[in-house]
């Protein structure tokens, strides 16, 4: 994949004519946009840093971080940014080109910092190092001696109800250790294993006369409220055991799930500082967090300054999923960081308790890349997992209309009634995801076309006169602490007597407001996947754009097909599914290496598989 830009004409904005050649020939390339260029030039003329050459280390510098990577490699940015020869750029010679970085000014001053042929800027090189010292320092954590008495007894209430053998392993893994990575697909019970470890945990506390706290938390409102709801579920269903299990999972509490910014105490002064830090940790023994894929490195790196030492920290996800808005791709860096480490810190679970058998196994056909395997289930005239082929505008528009307007029908007439709570629950049978925000594969789009079905439709009535009407599905884009409502979770707006309500459903059940004071909401007829994680539907139909579409990874239609519980319909080429599944989001990041060495005790990162960039397999 070659991420460049194409200006639209030549006043397109990302478009610069400030600056040295060098740079303002990548910018017309579409390798950098003007922005990078402008903090380049500005930064290099602050730092007293006129070299071409270094500017352009750095414009790719701000770049990398821009696209989701924490760092660059120079060596391979001539490859990797695929530009044709005509662009007519001049890439300096990487030896010459390191060493004039290594002999910078602002390389001396610290604004940028290079390690084995990884170029950071200082914040990035700060908290990957940060969050790599941090994590080891945790794993070298003595935890409290296990008592075998407790353990004993406690076991077979968690066995009973059910725990296989991998999952049994993670638990007593969680047990013997301050820090557990618990990775696994859709399904597979990493829930069931946090609930579990955590009725072992309090155990062991109360064995020691004491009691456990529990945080339950997720990077959006929708996934702390599905934790919170199926650790709640899992523990009671340990408890009906008998008294035993209840006295045991009662020393757990009831956990809230809550979003991870919530936990960590957010401030209206500083988006990326919080109340709780080094020196105000959170009061947690046990501290959950779940869809950890989502978690960007700045966030990692304030979780594990706040978190007590020896406080227990299980940081659970799916490592094949999208990576986090934000830079770095923290989750899939650990389990590959700390896969050598002594404390064997990475728990995977690998069987699937859930899914139907062909999702599951179009999922497994993406994780290993075979694209023939993927279009054969999908081929397979299968009751759960379809491909609908549709090439031009008006086979995709006959094909998700045939399976947009009947939910967005549904959701209308339940919201007309004023059933609130149906209208909300309809938004879980039914999901359009698509991979754009914009254009015509895009969330936008798609919106606007699913409204003016229902505009159409008798059934529906619908009047569009303004942005508010009954049945509109809501998407909450921000977390608003003032109201109470967090990014991620849904919701419907319902017709009461003469007026409308937004309901939106969060952690303690459906919240009412008058639609004008939500601010952070959007329309969701469609929903873009990024958007998506961290929540699942009965069905969930994925549009895919072109071929040739810079979004389209394997990781993004992954996401997009372990969304579905029950059924899964792709829309689109047979060339966009070959092309999904065989582009990989692969993050620079130095952060595996650097773990790695930490294992090993060493300073050396300069391992094989750090830096790496996006590829086209
Ligand atoms: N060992 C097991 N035997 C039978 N059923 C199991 C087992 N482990 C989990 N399950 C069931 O499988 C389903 C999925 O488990 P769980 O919700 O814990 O998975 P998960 O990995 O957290 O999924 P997701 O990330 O999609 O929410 C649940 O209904 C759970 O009760």
């Amino acid at each position: 994949m070659t991420e460049l830009f194409e200006p639209a004409d030549a006043r397109d904005w990302r478009l610069t004519t400030a600056g040295p050649d060098l740079l303002t020939r990548a910018n017309a390339a579409g390798l950098l946009t003007s922005s990078d260029v402008h903090v380049a030039t500005r930064v290099g003329a602050l730092g007293g840093e006129t070299d071409p050459a270094v500017l352009l280390a750095l414009a790719l510098a701000v770049r990398a971080v821009r696209r989701g990577s924490v760092c660059v490699r120079l060596a391979e940015a001539q490859a990797s940014a695929g530009l044709p020869e005509e662009a007519g750029l001049a890439w300096p010679e990487p030896a010459a080109w390191e060493a004039a970085v290594a002999a910078s000014p602002l390389t001396l001053a610290g604004v940028l910092r290079s390690e084995h042929g990884l170029l950071y800027l200082d914040r990035y090189h700060r908290l990957e190092r940060g969050v790599c010292r941090d994590l080891l320092t945790r794993l070298d954590e003595p935890v409290p001696e296990i008592d075998g008495v407790a353990l004993e007894v406690t076991l077979p209430l968690i066995r009973d109800e059910h725990l296989s053998p991998e999952q049994e392993m993670a638990v007593r893994g969680a047990l013997g250790r301050t820090t557990t990575v618990l990775t696994g697909g859709p399904g597979t019970g990493k829930t069931t294993t946090v609930a579990r470890a955590l009725v072992l945990l309090a155990a062991q506390a109360g064995a020691r006369g004491e009691r456990v706290s529990v945080a339950l938390a997720a990077p959006t409102g929708k996934a702390a409220t599905r934790l919170q709801e199926a650790v709640a579920g899992e523990l009671a269903g340990i408890a009906a055991q008998g008294p035993a299990a209840a006295a045991a999972v009662e020393r757990v509490g009831q956990p809230q799930g809550v979003t991870l910014h919530r936990l960590l105490g957010w401030r209206p002064d500083n988006s990326t500082r919080f109340r709780h830090d080094r020196t105000n940790r959170l009061k947690h023994d046990v501290v959950v967090v779940d869809e950890c894929s989502m978690v960007e490195l700045t966030l990692m790196s304030r979780l594990l300054e706040a978190v007590r030492p020896e406080a227990r920290l299980i940081l659970a996800g799916d490592p094949q999923q999208l990576t986090s808005v934000g830079a770095g791709a923290v989750l899939k860096d650990l389990v590959d960081g700390l896969e050598q480490h002594p404390a064997a810190p990475v728990a995977g679970l690998t069987r699937n308790f859930r899914s139907e058998e062909d999702i599951k196994a179009l999922a497994t056909a993406l994780r290993v890349g075979d694209a023939d395997a993927v279009l054969d289930v999908l081929r397979s005239g299968s009751t759960q997992v379809q491909l609908v082929e549709a090439a031009t505008p008006e086979e995709v528009e006959a094909a998700l209309r045939e399976v947009a307007l009947a939910p967005a029908l549904a959701v209308r007439a339940a919201a007309l009634e004023g059933r609130a709570g149906d209208a909300v629950a309809q938004l879980d049978l039914h999901r359009l995801l698509c991979a754009h925000r914009e254009g015509p594969f895009g969330v936008r789009h798609w919106n606007q076309r699913v409204e003016g079905w229902l505009a159409e439709d008798p059934a529906a009535a619908l009047d569009l006169r303004g942005p508010w009407y009954a049945g509109r599905p809501l998407l909450v884009t921000r977390n608003d602490y003032a109201l109470d409502v967090y990014n991620g979770e849904v919701g419907v707006v319902v017709r009461d007597g003469t007026r409308l309500r937004a309901h939106i459903a969060g952690s303690g059940g459906l919240q009412e407001f008058a639609p004008g004071r939500l601010d952070t909401v959007e329309t969701m007829h469609a929903s873009t996947i990024h958007k998506a994680q961290g929540s699942q539907a009965s069905q969930v139909t994925v549009l895919l754009p072109d071929a040739d579409s810079q979004l389209l990874t394997r990781e993004l239609f992954y996401t997009a097909v372990t969304r579905a519980q029950h059924h899964v319909r792709v829309v689109g080429t047979e060339a966009a599914v070959r092309a999904a599944v065989a582009t990989r989001a692969v993050r620079a990041t130095g952060l595996t290496a650097r773990l790695a060495a930490g294992a090993r005790h060493t300073d050396d990162i300069s391992g094989a598989d750090s830096g790496r960039s996006a590829q086209r397999g």
